[in-house]
Order: C-alpha cells, then structure tokens, then sequence
C-alpha cells in the first residue's frame, strides 16, 4: 500500500489546499519536531533547544500521512469524501474530548498517553481545537506532531504513539475507520504483535535500517 501512488497523495491535497485562493491558510501549517528529554507537563510543547523539525517527508518514511482540509465544511467536502472513497473509510464518529462528554474522561487521556499500537490504521480528523500525537521514529525518539483544525492525520498499523492535550485542552476529532471499528490499544513492548512484526517489515525494506531501542 505504500508503495503506491496514494501513498504521495497527500502532498498532491496539500498544495491543492495551500492553492485555493482567498482561503487565508497556507500550506506551511505543518508543525512536527523531536521531542526534549524533559520530564514536565506533557502538554508543554517539549521542543529541543534549538528546535528540530521533523519534515512531511520524514513522517510519511514512517507511514505517517498528513492533509490538510477545509474543517468548516466538513459535512460536505469532496475533498474528504475523496480520502474515504480511496482508502475504504466508510465508518466515521465523532469524539469530543472535554470532561462533560467523555465517560472516564481521565483514564481515557491517560490511556491516550500510554505508549501502544493498534492492528489498523488511526485515522483521526481534527474539526476544533488541537493536540499532539507523538509517534516513534526510525531512532526511537519521540516526534511530535501538533494537530489541530483542519489536520487529518493517519498512523499506519503497528507504529507506537500515544496523544496528549495541549494547554487548550480541548479537541474535537473525527475518527474514521474501515469497516467495523476496532479500538484496542496493544501497549508497549509488543514486539511479537503481528501488527508490529509487519510495520518494522515494511519499515526495513523501506528505509533499509531496523528500528532501535535508546
Ligand atoms: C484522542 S484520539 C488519539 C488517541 C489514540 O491513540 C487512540 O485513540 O488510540
Ligand atoms: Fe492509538
């Protein structure tokens, strides 16, 4: 799958957005850097001194893709409905993450930061708000990746991530998946996790170097 063309489609979608004339965004609103060692309040940006930032490219050598899309017109926009159509989402729902609509609110966050992996894709949308999603890189050093409205973002399977709040605290997402949803977070070491085993497969002959523990 990523060896195909829709693998580069995401750049394509970018620069068509960054294009669109009068939109008052541009396509420079991408915003992912390694993370400092500092054990302080996850939801601080964590930046190293001096920053370094982490490319579209970079990501997407790891599976991780980016678009980014127009949230206000969410219910009707051709562009996501493009995205669906192309990588088979056909489930969506909606999560709100603030305390008076989200049952175990707290756990739930502390889940979200536990390091873990799933089976499939995490494909999440985000309408309002932002957060970050920190992934593992090829070094196994924390990226992360501030998301917020407009910022559609996919996680291949298999790949360890977790996902905080920033000072905002608040975001709304939309989750969307093939076929019947499955949530199970795997959490950290699952080396044996078929999911896990086929991500640092294709991670291999992608990039030719196996992933290493600090
Ligand atoms: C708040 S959505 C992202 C959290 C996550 O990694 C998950 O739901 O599995
Ligand atoms: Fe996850």
């Amino acid at each position: 799958m990523h060896n195909s063309v829709l693998f580069y489609a995401p750049f394509a979608l970018v620069v068509e957005w960054g294009r669109n004339p009068g939109s008052g965004k541009n396509i420079l609103t991408w915003q992912a850097w390694l993370m400092d060692d500092s054990n302080e309040d996850p939801r601080l940006p964590h930046r190293r001194d001096p920053n370094v930032s982490v490319s579209l490219d970079q990501l997407a050598e790891l599976g991780v893709l980016y678009w980014k899309l127009n949230p206000t017109i969410y219910e009707n926009d051709e562009e996501l409905t493009n995205i669906r159509e192309a990588r088979g989402y056909n489930y969506i729902d909606m999560l709100d993450l603030c305390p008076e609509k989200v049952e175990n609110y707290e756990e739930k966050l502390k889940n979200f930061y536990t390091e873990h992996i799933h089976q499939d894709e995490e494909i999440r949308y985000c309408l309002e708000g932002s957060g970050y999603f920190d992934v593992r890189g090829k070094d196994d050093r924390w990226i992360r990746i501030l998301i917020k409205a407009g910022d559609l973002i996919i996680l291949p399977a298999g790949i360890y991530h977790r996902f905080t709040l920033d000072p905002s605290n608040y975001v709304k997402l939309m989750r969307l998946f093939k076929g019947e949803p499955v949530w199970t977070a795997y959490n950290r070491p699952q080396e044996e996790n078929p999911a896990r085993k086929e991500y640092i497969k294709v991670l291999k002959e992608k990039i030719g170097v196996p992933l290493e523990a600090h």
